[in-house]
Protein backbone atom coordinates (compact mmCIF):
# COMPACT_ATOMS: atom_id res chain seq x y z
CA UNK A 1 0.00 0.00 0.00
CA UNK A 2 1.51 3.29 -1.04
CA UNK A 3 2.37 5.78 1.85
CA UNK A 4 1.56 9.19 1.56
CA UNK A 5 2.38 12.46 3.61
CA UNK A 6 0.15 15.19 3.95
CA UNK A 7 1.81 18.61 4.95
CA UNK A 8 -1.28 21.57 5.45
CA UNK A 9 -1.94 24.08 8.19
CA UNK A 10 -5.43 23.84 7.19
CA UNK A 11 -7.15 21.19 9.74
CA UNK A 12 -10.13 21.51 7.85
CA UNK A 13 -8.65 20.55 4.25
CA UNK A 14 -5.73 18.02 6.19
CA UNK A 15 -8.48 16.17 7.71
CA UNK A 16 -11.02 16.12 4.80
CA UNK A 17 -7.67 15.36 2.20
CA UNK A 18 -6.59 12.08 4.89
CA UNK A 19 -10.05 10.65 4.97
CA UNK A 20 -10.20 10.89 1.02
CA UNK A 21 -6.79 8.73 0.28
CA UNK A 22 -7.43 6.57 3.24
CA UNK A 23 -10.88 6.09 1.59
CA UNK A 24 -9.09 5.76 -1.87
CA UNK A 25 -6.93 2.93 -0.29
CA UNK A 26 -3.50 4.83 0.75
CA UNK A 27 -2.02 4.98 3.70
CA UNK A 28 -1.65 8.99 4.82
CA UNK A 29 0.30 10.35 7.41
CA UNK A 30 -1.15 14.46 8.38
CA UNK A 31 0.73 16.79 9.59
CA UNK A 32 0.54 20.66 9.98
CA UNK A 33 3.83 22.53 9.38
CA UNK A 34 6.99 21.99 7.92
CA UNK A 35 9.21 21.09 10.51
CA UNK A 36 7.17 17.91 11.73
CA UNK A 37 7.34 17.27 7.82
CA UNK A 38 10.91 17.10 7.43
CA UNK A 39 10.95 15.27 11.04
CA UNK A 40 8.36 12.31 9.54
CA UNK A 41 10.59 12.11 6.07
CA UNK A 42 13.84 11.15 8.34
CA UNK A 43 11.72 8.89 10.33
CA UNK A 44 10.24 6.91 7.96
CA UNK A 45 9.80 6.27 4.12
CA UNK A 46 7.02 7.57 2.05
CA UNK A 47 6.30 6.92 -1.45
CA UNK A 48 5.01 10.54 -2.30
CA UNK A 49 4.58 13.85 -0.63
CA UNK A 50 1.57 16.08 -0.85
CA UNK A 51 2.59 19.60 0.88
CA UNK A 52 0.90 23.09 0.87
CA UNK A 53 3.20 25.93 0.63
CA UNK A 54 2.07 28.76 3.10
CA UNK A 55 2.41 27.18 6.14
CA UNK A 56 4.51 27.60 9.45
CA UNK A 57 8.17 26.79 9.06
CA UNK A 58 7.81 26.67 5.11
CA UNK A 59 8.13 30.00 4.42
CA UNK A 60 11.24 29.82 2.27
CA UNK A 61 10.10 26.54 0.92
CA UNK A 62 12.06 24.74 3.78
CA UNK A 63 10.14 21.54 3.18
CA UNK A 64 10.74 21.56 -0.55
CA UNK A 65 14.12 22.29 -1.01
CA UNK A 66 14.70 20.09 2.07
CA UNK A 67 12.92 16.94 0.89
CA UNK A 68 14.20 17.83 -2.66
CA UNK A 69 18.04 17.28 -0.88
CA UNK A 70 17.76 14.43 1.31
CA UNK A 71 14.91 12.75 -0.44
CA UNK A 72 14.71 13.58 -4.29
CA UNK A 73 13.02 9.90 -4.95
CA UNK A 74 9.82 10.73 -3.57
CA UNK A 75 7.33 12.25 -5.64
CA UNK A 76 6.47 15.33 -4.62
CA UNK A 77 2.95 17.28 -5.38
CA UNK A 78 2.55 21.10 -3.83
CA UNK A 79 -0.74 22.43 -3.11
CA UNK A 80 -1.21 26.29 -2.77
CA UNK A 81 -4.24 28.57 -1.98
CA UNK A 82 -2.31 31.16 -3.22
CA UNK A 83 -0.67 31.03 -6.19
CA UNK A 84 2.41 32.98 -6.60
CA UNK A 85 4.68 32.69 -9.96
CA UNK A 86 8.59 33.02 -8.08
CA UNK A 87 7.24 30.10 -5.91
CA UNK A 88 5.37 28.18 -8.91
CA UNK A 89 9.14 28.30 -10.52
CA UNK A 90 11.26 27.70 -7.75
CA UNK A 91 8.85 24.68 -7.17
CA UNK A 92 9.76 23.60 -10.76
CA UNK A 93 12.64 23.99 -10.60
CA UNK A 94 13.45 21.76 -7.54
CA UNK A 95 12.05 19.23 -9.41
CA UNK A 96 8.02 18.69 -7.96
CA UNK A 97 5.63 16.50 -9.96
CA UNK A 98 2.60 18.43 -10.14
CA UNK A 99 1.33 21.62 -8.61
CA UNK A 100 -2.84 22.39 -7.99
CA UNK A 101 -4.26 25.72 -7.12
CA UNK A 102 -6.74 25.23 -3.87
CA UNK A 103 -9.74 23.95 -4.24
CA UNK A 104 -8.48 21.54 -5.72
CA UNK A 105 -11.41 18.60 -7.18
CA UNK A 106 -11.80 15.20 -5.66
CA UNK A 107 -11.14 13.98 -8.57
CA UNK A 108 -8.12 15.83 -9.93
CA UNK A 109 -6.57 14.68 -6.69
CA UNK A 110 -6.42 11.17 -6.79
CA UNK A 111 -5.47 11.55 -10.01
CA UNK A 112 -2.31 13.43 -10.11
CA UNK A 113 -1.55 11.50 -6.86
CA UNK A 114 -2.61 8.14 -9.01
CA UNK A 115 0.08 9.47 -11.78
CA UNK A 116 2.70 11.17 -9.38
CA UNK A 117 2.65 6.95 -7.69
CA UNK A 118 2.89 5.28 -11.53
CA UNK A 119 5.84 7.28 -12.48
CA UNK A 120 7.81 7.43 -9.47
CA UNK A 121 10.58 5.66 -10.82
CA UNK A 122 10.74 8.66 -13.47
CA UNK A 123 10.86 11.35 -10.56
CA UNK A 124 12.65 13.92 -10.92
CA UNK A 125 15.73 14.60 -8.67
CA UNK A 126 17.87 17.77 -8.05
CA UNK A 127 18.38 19.48 -11.36
CA UNK A 128 22.11 18.31 -12.65
CA UNK A 129 23.66 21.69 -13.10
CA UNK A 130 25.00 20.37 -16.20
CA UNK A 131 24.64 22.69 -18.96
CA UNK A 132 26.19 21.36 -21.89
CA UNK A 133 23.83 18.47 -21.07
CA UNK A 134 20.93 19.94 -20.81
CA UNK A 135 21.52 22.60 -24.07
CA UNK A 136 21.61 18.52 -26.09
CA UNK A 137 19.09 17.69 -24.75
CA UNK A 138 17.17 21.03 -26.20
CA UNK A 139 19.00 20.96 -29.57
CA UNK A 140 15.88 23.35 -31.44
CA UNK A 141 16.81 26.12 -28.71
CA UNK A 142 20.16 27.67 -29.39
CA UNK A 143 21.71 29.82 -26.98
CA UNK A 144 24.24 29.99 -24.67
CA UNK A 145 23.59 33.42 -22.60
CA UNK A 146 22.78 33.31 -18.59
CA UNK A 147 18.97 33.65 -19.73
CA UNK A 148 18.98 31.14 -22.04
CA UNK A 149 20.58 28.82 -19.36
CA UNK A 150 18.01 29.39 -16.80
CA UNK A 151 15.24 29.35 -19.53
CA UNK A 152 16.25 25.84 -20.00
CA UNK A 153 16.69 24.48 -16.71
CA UNK A 154 13.29 26.08 -15.92
CA UNK A 155 11.53 23.66 -19.03
CA UNK A 156 13.70 21.15 -18.12
CA UNK A 157 11.59 21.02 -14.87
CA UNK A 158 8.19 22.33 -16.36
CA UNK A 159 8.97 18.97 -19.16
CA UNK A 160 8.21 16.74 -16.09
CA UNK A 161 5.17 18.05 -14.32
CA UNK A 162 1.81 18.08 -15.48
CA UNK A 163 0.92 21.85 -14.87
CA UNK A 164 -0.50 24.74 -17.08
CA UNK A 165 2.11 27.08 -18.37
CA UNK A 166 2.37 30.41 -20.06
CA UNK A 167 4.74 31.74 -21.77
CA UNK A 168 4.77 35.57 -22.35
CA UNK A 169 7.72 37.17 -24.28
CA UNK A 170 7.68 39.70 -27.60
CA UNK A 171 7.27 38.87 -30.75
CA UNK A 172 9.57 35.70 -32.63
CA UNK A 173 11.59 35.30 -28.86
CA UNK A 174 10.71 31.67 -29.51
CA UNK A 175 7.55 30.92 -27.34
CA UNK A 176 6.31 28.06 -29.68
CA UNK A 177 9.98 26.56 -29.59
CA UNK A 178 9.87 26.71 -26.07
CA UNK A 179 6.62 24.66 -26.06
CA UNK A 180 7.19 22.38 -28.65
CA UNK A 181 10.24 21.54 -26.62
CA UNK A 182 8.41 21.12 -23.45
CA UNK A 183 5.86 18.70 -25.11
CA UNK A 184 8.85 16.78 -26.97
CA UNK A 185 10.53 16.42 -23.59
CA UNK A 186 7.43 15.73 -21.61
CA UNK A 187 5.51 12.18 -21.36
CA UNK A 188 2.80 13.25 -23.28
CA UNK A 189 5.12 13.34 -26.31
CA UNK A 190 3.71 10.12 -27.36
CA UNK A 191 0.84 11.75 -28.63
CA UNK A 192 0.17 15.14 -30.47
CA UNK A 193 0.41 18.87 -29.90
CA UNK A 194 -1.79 20.95 -30.97
CA UNK A 195 -1.50 24.61 -31.74
CA UNK A 196 -4.81 26.64 -31.45
CA UNK A 197 -4.35 30.18 -32.70
CA UNK A 198 -6.83 32.03 -31.05
CA UNK A 199 -6.04 34.99 -33.45
CA UNK A 200 -7.79 32.94 -36.06
CA UNK A 201 -11.30 31.44 -34.67
CA UNK A 202 -14.02 33.91 -34.78
CA UNK A 203 -15.81 34.20 -31.51
CA UNK A 204 -19.02 32.26 -33.11
CA UNK A 205 -17.16 29.64 -34.94
CA UNK A 206 -14.78 29.18 -31.15
CA UNK A 207 -17.13 25.96 -29.42
CA UNK A 208 -17.30 24.35 -32.80
CA UNK A 209 -13.61 24.01 -33.54
CA UNK A 210 -12.80 23.89 -29.93
CA UNK A 211 -14.79 21.11 -29.19
CA UNK A 212 -16.82 19.84 -32.31
CA UNK A 213 -19.88 19.78 -33.54
CA UNK A 214 -22.31 17.30 -34.48
CA UNK A 215 -24.00 17.18 -37.99
CA UNK A 216 -27.09 19.74 -38.49
CA UNK A 217 -26.36 21.45 -35.46
CA UNK A 218 -26.03 24.61 -37.12
CA UNK A 219 -26.25 25.93 -40.81
CA UNK A 220 -23.18 24.63 -42.69
CA UNK A 221 -22.49 21.92 -39.71
CA UNK A 222 -22.89 19.23 -42.81
CA UNK A 223 -20.83 16.89 -41.27
CA UNK A 224 -19.83 15.42 -37.51
CA UNK A 225 -16.82 17.89 -36.57
CA UNK A 226 -14.26 16.65 -34.06
CA UNK A 227 -13.17 19.74 -32.39
CA UNK A 228 -9.30 20.16 -31.48
CA UNK A 229 -9.10 19.72 -27.96
CA UNK A 230 -10.31 16.07 -28.48
CA UNK A 231 -7.67 15.93 -30.79
CA UNK A 232 -4.82 16.56 -28.22
CA UNK A 233 -6.17 14.05 -25.70
CA UNK A 234 -3.19 13.22 -23.82
CA UNK A 235 -1.12 15.85 -25.34
CA UNK A 236 -0.60 19.28 -25.14
CA UNK A 237 -2.83 21.94 -26.46
CA UNK A 238 -0.85 25.30 -27.81
CA UNK A 239 -3.01 28.47 -27.47
CA UNK A 240 -1.30 30.40 -29.59
CA UNK A 241 -1.96 34.61 -28.97
CA UNK A 242 -4.23 34.07 -26.06
CA UNK A 243 -3.91 38.16 -25.11
CA UNK A 244 -6.42 38.18 -28.50
CA UNK A 245 -8.85 35.60 -27.19
CA UNK A 246 -12.48 37.81 -26.82
CA UNK A 247 -14.14 37.49 -23.51
CA UNK A 248 -16.52 34.83 -24.76
CA UNK A 249 -14.65 32.53 -25.62
CA UNK A 250 -12.35 33.09 -22.33
CA UNK A 251 -15.30 31.97 -20.88
CA UNK A 252 -15.41 28.77 -22.82
CA UNK A 253 -11.66 27.83 -22.16
CA UNK A 254 -11.57 28.25 -18.72
CA UNK A 255 -14.65 26.10 -18.35
CA UNK A 256 -12.77 23.62 -20.67
CA UNK A 257 -9.49 23.96 -18.85
CA UNK A 258 -10.82 23.77 -15.48
CA UNK A 259 -13.04 20.61 -15.71
CA UNK A 260 -11.19 18.98 -18.74
CA UNK A 261 -14.11 18.46 -20.02
CA UNK A 262 -16.66 20.23 -22.85
CA UNK A 263 -19.52 19.27 -24.71
CA UNK A 264 -19.44 19.27 -28.97
CA UNK A 265 -22.09 21.85 -30.23
CA UNK A 266 -25.54 20.06 -30.71
CA UNK A 267 -24.76 16.87 -28.22
CA UNK A 268 -25.91 16.18 -24.83
CA UNK A 269 -22.93 13.85 -23.66
CA UNK A 270 -19.42 15.82 -22.26
CA UNK A 271 -16.54 14.54 -23.80
CA UNK A 272 -13.68 13.77 -20.70
CA UNK A 273 -10.14 14.57 -22.13
CA UNK A 274 -6.61 15.12 -20.41
CA UNK A 275 -5.05 17.77 -21.59
CA UNK A 276 -1.92 20.07 -20.78
CA UNK A 277 -2.35 23.85 -22.01
CA UNK A 278 0.75 25.95 -22.93
CA UNK A 279 -0.59 29.66 -23.50
CA UNK A 280 1.41 32.32 -25.43
CA UNK A 281 1.09 35.94 -25.53
CA UNK A 282 3.38 38.84 -26.45
CA UNK A 283 0.95 40.94 -24.50
CA UNK A 284 1.78 41.79 -20.44
CA UNK A 285 -1.44 39.57 -19.53
CA UNK A 286 -1.31 40.31 -15.92
CA UNK A 287 -1.89 44.34 -16.89
CA UNK A 288 -4.55 42.96 -19.23
CA UNK A 289 -6.44 41.58 -16.09
CA UNK A 290 -5.68 44.38 -14.23
CA UNK A 291 -7.25 46.44 -17.11
CA UNK A 292 -10.25 43.92 -16.75
CA UNK A 293 -9.68 42.78 -20.58
CA UNK A 294 -8.92 39.26 -19.55
CA UNK A 295 -10.21 36.99 -17.14
CA UNK A 296 -8.39 36.74 -14.01
CA UNK A 297 -9.48 33.15 -13.34
CA UNK A 298 -8.36 32.18 -16.99
CA UNK A 299 -4.88 33.55 -16.02
CA UNK A 300 -4.55 31.98 -13.15
CA UNK A 301 -5.51 28.52 -14.11
CA UNK A 302 -2.57 28.88 -17.00
CA UNK A 303 -0.04 30.98 -15.27
CA UNK A 304 0.55 28.22 -13.00
CA UNK A 305 4.31 28.00 -14.31
CA UNK A 306 4.83 31.35 -15.88
CA UNK A 307 7.74 31.47 -17.87
CA UNK A 308 9.25 34.50 -19.25
CA UNK A 309 11.17 34.79 -22.63
CA UNK A 310 14.01 37.05 -22.92
CA UNK A 311 14.46 39.32 -25.94
CA UNK A 312 16.96 38.93 -28.00
CA UNK A 313 19.09 42.40 -27.31
CA UNK A 314 19.36 40.86 -23.78
CA UNK A 315 21.11 37.80 -24.86
CA UNK A 316 24.42 38.79 -25.45
CA UNK A 317 26.87 36.63 -27.53
CA UNK A 318 23.24 34.43 -28.56
CA UNK A 319 23.13 36.83 -31.62
CA UNK A 320 26.57 35.75 -33.19
CA UNK A 321 26.16 32.26 -32.23
CA UNK A 322 22.54 32.20 -33.57
CA UNK A 323 23.30 34.27 -36.86
CA UNK A 324 26.18 31.95 -37.42
CA UNK A 325 23.53 28.38 -36.83
CA UNK A 326 21.18 30.24 -38.96
CA UNK A 327 23.99 30.50 -41.58
CA UNK A 328 25.00 27.25 -41.58
CA UNK A 329 21.16 26.22 -41.67
CA UNK A 330 20.41 28.32 -45.00
CA UNK A 331 23.72 27.86 -46.87
CA UNK A 332 22.31 27.60 -50.58
CA UNK A 333 24.01 23.74 -51.93
CA UNK A 334 26.24 25.54 -55.11
CA UNK A 335 27.84 28.09 -52.72
CA UNK A 336 29.87 27.86 -49.42
CA UNK A 337 30.21 31.57 -47.52
CA UNK A 338 32.96 32.02 -44.85
CA UNK A 339 30.76 33.39 -42.20
CA UNK A 340 30.62 37.31 -41.55
CA UNK A 341 33.29 39.73 -41.63
CA UNK A 342 33.75 41.40 -37.83
CA UNK A 343 31.64 44.50 -39.07
CA UNK A 344 28.93 43.01 -39.77
CA UNK A 345 28.53 40.47 -36.70
CA UNK A 346 29.23 44.31 -34.80
CA UNK A 347 26.40 45.14 -36.37
CA UNK A 348 24.29 42.92 -35.54
CA UNK A 349 24.56 42.95 -32.00
CA UNK A 350 23.93 46.44 -31.69
CA UNK A 351 20.89 46.28 -33.51
CA UNK A 352 17.91 46.00 -30.74
CA UNK A 353 16.04 43.33 -33.06
CA UNK A 354 12.60 44.33 -31.97
CA UNK A 355 11.37 41.35 -34.31
CA UNK A 356 13.64 39.06 -32.15
CA UNK A 357 15.09 35.83 -33.57
CA UNK A 358 12.47 35.51 -36.00
CA UNK A 359 13.90 38.93 -37.97
CA UNK A 360 17.77 37.76 -37.49
CA UNK A 361 16.72 34.69 -39.09
CA UNK A 362 14.80 36.84 -41.76
CA UNK A 363 17.87 38.83 -42.21
CA UNK A 364 20.25 36.17 -41.86
CA UNK A 365 18.27 34.36 -44.98
CA UNK A 366 18.63 37.71 -46.96
CA UNK A 367 21.97 38.18 -46.66
CA UNK A 368 22.58 34.91 -48.12
CA UNK A 369 20.83 35.59 -51.06
CA UNK A 370 22.77 38.99 -51.39
CA UNK A 371 25.53 38.47 -50.92
CA UNK A 372 28.41 38.56 -53.57
CA UNK A 373 31.83 38.42 -51.68
CA UNK A 374 33.17 35.03 -49.59
CA UNK A 375 31.60 36.36 -46.31
CA UNK A 376 28.37 38.39 -45.37
CA UNK A 377 29.38 42.03 -45.22
CA UNK A 378 27.65 44.84 -43.65
CA UNK A 379 26.29 45.59 -47.49
CA UNK A 380 24.73 42.70 -47.36
CA UNK A 381 22.22 44.07 -44.12
CA UNK A 382 18.94 45.66 -44.70
CA UNK A 383 19.31 48.88 -44.12
CA UNK A 384 17.66 50.08 -40.69
CA UNK A 385 20.46 47.67 -39.27
CA UNK A 386 22.96 49.59 -41.62
CA UNK A 387 21.18 53.02 -40.23
CA UNK A 388 21.33 51.98 -36.23
CA UNK A 389 24.88 50.99 -36.51
CA UNK A 390 25.90 53.80 -38.49
CA UNK A 391 23.90 55.66 -35.36
CA UNK A 392 25.70 53.69 -32.78
CA UNK A 393 28.06 56.00 -31.08
CA UNK A 394 25.63 58.38 -30.59
CA UNK A 395 24.12 57.38 -27.01
CA UNK A 396 20.53 58.59 -26.98
CA UNK A 397 19.61 61.68 -24.61
CA UNK A 398 18.17 60.19 -21.55
CA UNK A 399 13.97 60.50 -21.25
CA UNK A 400 14.20 63.49 -18.28
CA UNK A 401 15.89 65.42 -20.56
CA UNK A 402 13.47 65.43 -24.01
CA UNK A 403 9.83 66.91 -24.12
CA UNK A 404 7.09 64.39 -23.46
CA UNK A 405 6.13 64.77 -27.19
CA UNK A 406 9.39 63.76 -28.43
CA UNK A 407 9.41 60.01 -26.11
CA UNK A 408 5.86 59.60 -27.11
CA UNK A 409 6.98 60.13 -30.51
CA UNK A 410 10.38 57.81 -30.15
CA UNK A 411 8.02 55.25 -28.43
CA UNK A 412 5.63 55.07 -31.26
CA UNK A 413 8.11 54.82 -33.84
CA UNK A 414 9.62 51.72 -31.92
CA UNK A 415 6.17 50.18 -31.36
CA UNK A 416 5.62 50.47 -35.63
CA UNK A 417 8.66 49.07 -36.38
CA UNK A 418 7.71 45.96 -33.90
CA UNK A 419 4.76 45.54 -35.84
CA UNK A 420 5.95 45.62 -38.97
CA UNK A 421 8.34 43.09 -38.09
CA UNK A 422 5.87 41.00 -37.10
CA UNK A 423 3.36 40.88 -39.76
CA UNK A 424 6.57 41.13 -42.30
CA UNK A 425 5.39 44.23 -44.00
CA UNK A 426 1.49 43.29 -43.72
CA UNK A 427 -0.12 47.08 -43.01
CA UNK A 428 -3.44 45.16 -42.91
CA UNK A 429 -2.52 42.90 -40.38
CA UNK A 430 -0.68 45.55 -39.08
CA UNK A 431 -3.12 47.45 -38.58
CA UNK A 432 -5.58 44.90 -37.32
CA UNK A 433 -3.08 44.59 -34.20
CA UNK A 434 -2.62 47.67 -33.37
CA UNK A 435 -6.54 48.55 -33.68
CA UNK A 436 -6.01 51.02 -36.48
CA UNK A 437 -7.37 51.45 -40.31
CA UNK A 438 -5.58 50.77 -43.01
CA UNK A 439 -4.99 54.53 -43.62
CA UNK A 440 -5.02 55.02 -40.11
CA UNK A 441 -2.06 52.65 -39.89
CA UNK A 442 -0.98 53.94 -43.79
CA UNK A 443 -1.02 57.40 -42.39
CA UNK A 444 1.66 56.60 -39.10
CA UNK A 445 3.99 54.58 -40.94
CA UNK A 446 4.28 57.88 -43.60
CA UNK A 447 5.13 60.31 -40.57
CA UNK A 448 7.62 58.17 -39.08
CA UNK A 449 9.17 57.72 -42.74
CA UNK A 450 8.48 53.63 -42.14
CA UNK A 451 8.60 51.76 -45.58
CA UNK A 452 6.04 48.57 -45.25
CA UNK A 453 8.61 47.15 -48.26
CA UNK A 454 11.78 47.42 -45.79
CA UNK A 455 10.21 44.49 -44.12
CA UNK A 456 8.57 42.94 -46.82
CA UNK A 457 11.77 42.07 -48.51
CA UNK A 458 13.00 40.13 -45.47
CA UNK A 459 11.01 36.92 -46.74
N1 LIG B 1 16.32 29.65 -29.15
C1 LIG B 1 16.10 29.52 -30.47
N2 LIG B 1 17.00 28.90 -31.24
C2 LIG B 1 16.81 28.80 -32.56
N3 LIG B 1 15.76 29.27 -33.22
C3 LIG B 1 14.81 29.88 -32.51
C4 LIG B 1 14.92 30.03 -31.08
N4 LIG B 1 13.84 30.69 -30.64
C5 LIG B 1 13.10 30.95 -31.74
N5 LIG B 1 13.67 30.47 -32.85
C6 LIG B 1 13.16 30.63 -34.24
O1 LIG B 1 12.63 31.95 -34.32
C7 LIG B 1 11.41 31.96 -35.05
C8 LIG B 1 10.30 32.52 -34.18
O2 LIG B 1 10.02 31.63 -33.11
P1 LIG B 1 8.54 31.41 -32.53
O3 LIG B 1 7.53 31.34 -33.63
O4 LIG B 1 8.59 30.28 -31.58
O5 LIG B 1 8.36 32.80 -31.76
P2 LIG B 1 7.08 33.34 -30.96
O6 LIG B 1 7.60 33.97 -29.72
O7 LIG B 1 6.09 32.23 -30.80
O8 LIG B 1 6.54 34.46 -31.96
P3 LIG B 1 5.06 35.16 -32.04
O9 LIG B 1 4.80 35.80 -30.72
O10 LIG B 1 5.22 36.18 -33.13
O11 LIG B 1 4.10 34.07 -32.38
C9 LIG B 1 11.19 30.55 -35.51
O12 LIG B 1 11.75 30.42 -36.82
C10 LIG B 1 12.00 29.71 -34.54
O13 LIG B 1 12.41 28.49 -35.10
Amino acid sequence: MSKILVADDEPFYLKTTGELLRNAGYECECVTDAEAAIVALERESFDLILSDLNMPGNFKLELLRESRRRHAQIPLIVITGVPSLPTAIESVRLGITDYLLKPVKVDDLLASVGRALAEAPQAPGPVSGDSAKRSAKFAELIGDSPPMQDLLEIIERVAETNTNVLLTGESGTGKEVVARAIHRTSLRNQHPFQVIDCTAIPESLFESVLFGHAKGSFTGAVQDQVGLLSQCHRGTAFLDELGELPAGSQAKLLRAIQEQTFTPVGQRTPIQVDTRFIGATNRDLQAEVDAGRFRGDLFYRLAVIHIELPPLRERGEDVSLLAKRFLEELMPVNRSLDGFTDAALDCLRQYAWPGNIRELRNVVERAVALARGQQIDVDDLPKQLREQASHSGQTPPPLAEISREEAIDSAEHSYLTAVMQKHEGNIAAAARQAGLSRQGMNKLLKRHAINADDYRHQR
